[in-house]
């Protein structure tokens, strides 16, 4: 057995033989459980204490990295090794938060292309924010819309929420689905002579995009002629040629690079939109806080590492415990969109079921990965993490501080609650204590007999939580490039590669064949009998 085997095995062991660890036992044995199991990095904390984990547990985990070549791997991908070997690809999304070394990729310093692109957005958003670049009627801009998909799309309008609350530029809306509701709706809202559009998109293919994008040309050109046109576009790409020929002027377009993956570039030129809602230097403290937590992801050993301690844990609980979810749940309402960002970038990179080597996984990879903000989150799924028959860990985002000081006691609240649930997670409510509240209301025995059983919780459920002082930009560019990291991490533990995403392709060629069996030109006798039965369905209920 290798010693990557080796080690899984001696983890599924001690998983056995800690079946009944009790996190209340744990926690009542060891007053320093909280000191021993969490780490502190400048105002952030993360708290795993109430995981089921105990230093053999962790002794465990770190060997088992050790064993996956974890800290090789991370190096290589700092270093610009083509570590994304399906697509013979550097991963270098660490670059374009970098401010100091160089970062070779193949004998050449890619930072001078790096900053080049930064200055020149600067250049670009200021322009936009101070009214300097208007549109063709001389008007500046009020609205700017991001017409992009997935990583495109998913990571500056999750940022643009977070940080609301710096948020001083032109308003922005993103349009993402081909659904002709998600750019009609945008678009009903807007002045064509006071809006931008960003078409984005790393291969400027993506049929979303283009559709939206053609479809927002055409408003345009309706609207103000088609000479205006090129006056309120701008596009991001690595595709130069096709920006080129969709017709969008060479100086309005912001390129960047193969080594930068869709779901981990909203630190490339695909932050347009961010820069130009929060301001360039807004945007170089949200890109400070990423590379704060890579310096920490590249410096700080096993025990104290962020991102290596929430992969470990998260690998526990996934590969070993079997859980076959987790929840995120962010306290803070402008975080809404984080769990839909963080799917892509969890989903998409480790949802995977083949090796590096192209042989089927021994082991589960990653999870599903859900959740909404808290306490939202309370009034609707909270039953089934604590009641339900599946274990979920969850984990718990929060900021110590809000943005609003006059609406202290809201914040004081969402606190508690936030706490209130990863400690009843963990304690749960015994069949006595459930009986004895129901007898201390008054009520009779027979009926609290009765009763006790549906309020019972479990407890002993797993959570962790992360805290900083207050979501400003340098806390999101730290928390996001944590998850990038966590999501590094357990894909290296797994043993795949995160970086390609070759589950995405068998839908897009489907439905490229299946268009034309919609619009009637085909018939769908070819398909099987279901997806020709809803064809015929679909197209009866078009006809009446
Ligand atoms: O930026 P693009 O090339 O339009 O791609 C959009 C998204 O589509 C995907 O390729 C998946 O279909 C994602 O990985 C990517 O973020």
């Amino acid at each position: 057995m290798s010693a990557y085997e080796d080690t899984l095995a001696a983890l599924r062991r001690h998983r056995e033989e800690n079946r009944d660890f009790d996190l209340r036992a744990a926690f009542a044995a060891d007053p320093e459980r909280f000191s021993r199991y969490s780490v502190a990095s400048d105002d952030m904390l993360l708290d795993y204490s109430k995981c089921a984990v105990g230093d053999e547990t962790l002794r465990l985990l770190t060997d088992f990295a050790d064993a996956a070549g974890l800290a090789e791997r991370r190096e290589a991908m700092f270093s610009g090794e083509r570590i994304n070997t399906t697509e013979d690809r550097a991963v270098l999304h660490t670059a374009l938060r970098n401010s100091s070394t160089p970062v070779m990729l193949d004998g050449q310093d890619v930072m001078p292309d790096v900053e080049a692109v930064l200055s020149a957005m600067s250049a670009f958003a200021e322009a936009v924010r101070a009214g300097d670049l208007t549109g063709a009627t001389g008007k500046r801009f009020t609205d700017v819309v991001n017409i992009g998909i997935g990583g495109s799309d998913l990571g500056p309008a999750m940022a643009t929420l977070a940080l609301a609350p710096y948020h001083d530029g032109p308003r922005l809306h993103y349009v993402s689905n081909v659904d002709g509701a998600h750019i009609a709706d945008t678009l009903k809202e807007l002045d064509p002579e006071t809006t931008l559009f960003i078409v984005a998109s790393k291969t400027f293919t993506t049929v979303e995009t283009m559709t939206n994008a053609g479809t927002a040309r055409t408003w345009m050109a309706e609207k103000l002629g088609s000479g205006a046109v090129g006056a309120h576009f701008a596009a991001v790409s690595t595709a130069l040629d096709k920006v080129a020929a969709f017709g969008i002027d060479e100086t309005r377009v912001f390129g960047f690079w193969d080594w930068v993956g869709g779901r981990y570039s909203l630190w490339s030129a695909i932050g347009l939109p961010i820069m130009i809602a929060v301001g360039s230097e807004n945007f170089r403290r949200f890109l400070a806080g990423a590379e704060a937590m890579d310096r920490h992801f590249r410096e700080a050993p096993a025990r104290e590492n962020m991102p290596v301690l929430l992969g470990l844990v998260g690998f526990w609980h996934r590969a070993v415990c079997a859980y076959p979810a987790r929840a995120v749940i962010p306290y803070d309402q402008r975080l809404s969109r984080l769990p839909a960002y963080l799917q892509q970038l969890d989903m998409e990179s480790n949802g995977k079921r083949v090796t590096l080597d192209g042989d089927p996984v021994a082991i589960p990879t990653g999870p599903l990965v859900w959740g909404e903000p808290g306490t939202n989150g309370q009034h609707a799924f909270f039953q089934l993490l604590h009641q339900g028959t599946d274990v979920i860990p969850v984990e718990f985002i929060l900021a110590a501080n809000g943005h609003e000081p006059a609406l202290k006691h809201h914040h004081d609240l969402l606190v508690a609650n936030c706490l209130a649930q990863s400690e009843a997670l963990m304690k749960g409510r015994t069949l006595e204590e459930a009986t004895a509240q129901l007898r201390a209301k008054g009520m009779g025995e027979a009926e609290a007999r009765a009763l006790a059983p549906h309020r019972v919780f479990p407890g002993n459920r797993p959570s962790l939580t992360i805290v900083y002082d207050k979501l400003d930009p340098f806390a999101l560019g730290r928390l996001i490039a944590l998850y990038e990291h966590r999501v590094f991490v357990e894909a290296a533990l797994f043993r795949i590669n995160a970086f390609d995403q070759w589950g995405v392709e068998l839908g897009k060629e489907l439905a490229t064949e299946l268009l034309p069996v919609v619009e009637g030109k085909k018939d769908a006798s070819a398909r099987d009998a279901s997806t020709s039965g809803l064809v015929a369905h679909i197209r009866a209920l078009r006809q009446g």
